[in-house]
């Protein structure tokens, strides 16, 4: 069987694909993440998710045994992409920009390896309620929002700003499990799976 390795310096990657009971070793894979121009969002987060599963392959010399994934994540408001915050004020900006409304949170996951390449996009749409402006700056002291997408975790203190999601949670944190579980499934990866039923 093919073995899995996860392209992602994500600690909520990792935790999400343990969830699922997927043995994998982790192969850090760093890719320019710069948008091309006008590049709308699905297809940036599915060209990153491949280019950080190929850069992984890439830096395990090709092995014809091995599996990667690669994944990427983008909260979009209005069609505009937000990335990781730079500062506290890009990150009042984006909370600002993100309260008392609704954007999508946008997740791809890619497969690369024995010669195939397969990748999916799940799209999920979160609501905040209002926000304040001491709520942000007590936010950002809290360290939270520095490396995540939009300048926020929905896993974290920020599941108090969240009044609606319609889609997947486990995209919004970083890997959508369903899909993945599915993908893995098409490599032939084995991941945790129900019982099969026996005869009574
Ligand atoms: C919206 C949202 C994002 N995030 C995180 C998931 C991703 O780690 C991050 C988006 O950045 P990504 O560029 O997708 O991933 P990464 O740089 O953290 O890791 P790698 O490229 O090595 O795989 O934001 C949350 O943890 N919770 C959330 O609710």
């Amino acid at each position: 069987m093919a073995e899995l390795f996860l392209a992602s310096a994500s600690p909520r990657r990792r935790e999400l694909l343990a969830q699922i009971a997927v043995p994998y070793v982790t192969q850090i894979a760093s890719i320019d993440e710069t948008p091309l121009p006008d590049e709308p969002p699905a297809a940036y987060v599915e060209r990153l998710a491949r280019e950080k599963a190929r850069a992984g392959l890439l830096a395990l010399g090709g092995r014809d045994d091995a599996v990667v994934l690669g994944a990427d994540t983008a909260v979009v408001l209005d069609g505009r992409i937000l990335g990781k915050p730079a500062d506290f004020n890009e990150s009042r900006a984006m909370l600002l920009a993100l309260s008392g409304r609704s954007h999508q949170v946008l997740t791809a996951v890619a497969l690369v390896g024995g010669g195939r390449e397969a990748a999916r996009v799940v799209s999920s749409d979160v609501s905040f309620r209002p926000i304040s402006e001491a709520e942000i700056e007590a936010y950002w002291a809290s360290g939270e929002p520095c490396d995540k997408a939009g300048s926020y975790g929905i896993q974290g203190l920020a599941a108090v700003f969240v009044n609606q999601l319609q889609g997947s949670y486990s995209a919004v944190v970083g890997l959508p499990l369903c899909e993945t579980a599915e993908l893995l499934g098409e490599f032939g990866i084995a991941c945790w799976q129900l019982p099969t039923q026996g005869p009574h």
